[in-house]
């Protein structure tokens, strides 16, 4: 068998084409929507992401708002930043890079944000309202898997996903989103206390992979025909390494490449939320 390829990239544009008709008709009635970022210090790779987000922004007519603060900045520095997006009303929603550079603790940063103009889903409230069924953000690479295998026609209903990672911008909420009813799916989470993962993975209908250890995922502990989905990012000699070995295509019946699969999806789902709140608050 040959895997065939959930294509995040493609996906995206065309999600991103459906946006750029829904901040048409939000421009109609005299609302602009606004994204906006905060980057603190110089990470050469945060700074792409961050670039890549508002070239997204362009291209659908979303509004940029950008914050960059030195890798010296204080705490306070940063949180100051945090209080005037709060306060901008031309800023609809806004993220906070992450990570953080060292030093600076990111939990008190999230709290301090606006629950509403949270783009990422990643604040406590956002989190709470996730856990309640409120309607609200919902985080972007999750949000992202969903969506891309929905477009692909793969069934969740009824099926056994097996998660592998446990950090909080993709495994510890993946599992709040697929166990919705809509989603319906059934959800273990692994990580690197988990006893015996080629168990729980052999097991798996759908697998997403967010580990960050290049190649963990083996096709030996692939069920034949099973949904793959690379979402760690390691880096060797420049270029993207996956946490699923090459040879799982061979196995899997889908696959998400690396780079070009999760990645845009993640970034239109940013996008998303922002023409989402700004629906919200218009009462669309
Ligand atoms: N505040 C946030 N910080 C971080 C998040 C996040 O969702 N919110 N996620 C990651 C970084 N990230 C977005 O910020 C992100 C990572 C990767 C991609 C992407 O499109 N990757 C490309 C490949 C890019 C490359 O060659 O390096 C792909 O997969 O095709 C988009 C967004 C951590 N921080």
């Amino acid at each position: 068998m040959t895997a065939q390829i959930l294509d995040g990239k493609a996906t995206a544009a065309a999600i991103k084409s459906e946006l750029a008709v829904r901040v048409a008709a939000l421009k109609e009635r005299g609302i602009v929507p606004g994204l906006g970022t905060v980057l603190v210090g110089d990470d050469p790779g945060s700074r792409w992401y961050v670039n890549g987000k508002h070239k997204d922004c362009a291209e659908v007519g979303i509004a940029s708002i950008q914050r960059e603060l030195p890798a010296t900045a204080t705490q306070e520095d940063v949180e100051n930043v945090v209080r005037e997006l709060n306060a901008d009303p031309a800023c609809t929603g806004y993220i906070v890079q992450l990570p953080l550079p060292k030093g600076l603790d990111p939990n008190p940063v999230l709290e301090l944000m606006d629950p509403d103009k949270d783009a990422d889903g990643l604040h406590p409230t956002s989190l709470g309202r996730l856990t309640l069924g409120i309607r609200g953000p919902l985080p972007c690479t999750p949000l992202g898997i969903v969506e891309l295998l929905r477009r692909h026609d793969v069934q969740l209903d009824g099926a056994e996903v097996v998660v592998v990672g446990r950090g909080v911008t993709v495994g510890r909420s993946i599992g709040l989103l697929l166990t919705r009813r809509t989603e319906n799916a059934t959800v273990t989470l692994c990580h690197t206390g988990t006893r015996d993962l080629g168990y729980h993975l052999r097991k798996a209908d759908v697998v997403v992979a967010a580990a960050g250890v290049p190649h963990l995922i083996k096709p030996e502990d692939i069920k034949a025909g099973a949904a793959v989905l690379d979402v760690g990012v390691s880096r060797s000699e420049g270029k993207i390494v996956g946490d699923v070995h090459p040879g799982v295509a061979e196995v899997a019946g889908w696959i998400s490449p690396n780079p070009g699969g999760v990645g845009p999806m993640t970034r239109a789902m940013l996008l998303n939320n922002i023409v989402e709140a700004a629906e919200r608050r218009a009462g669309v």
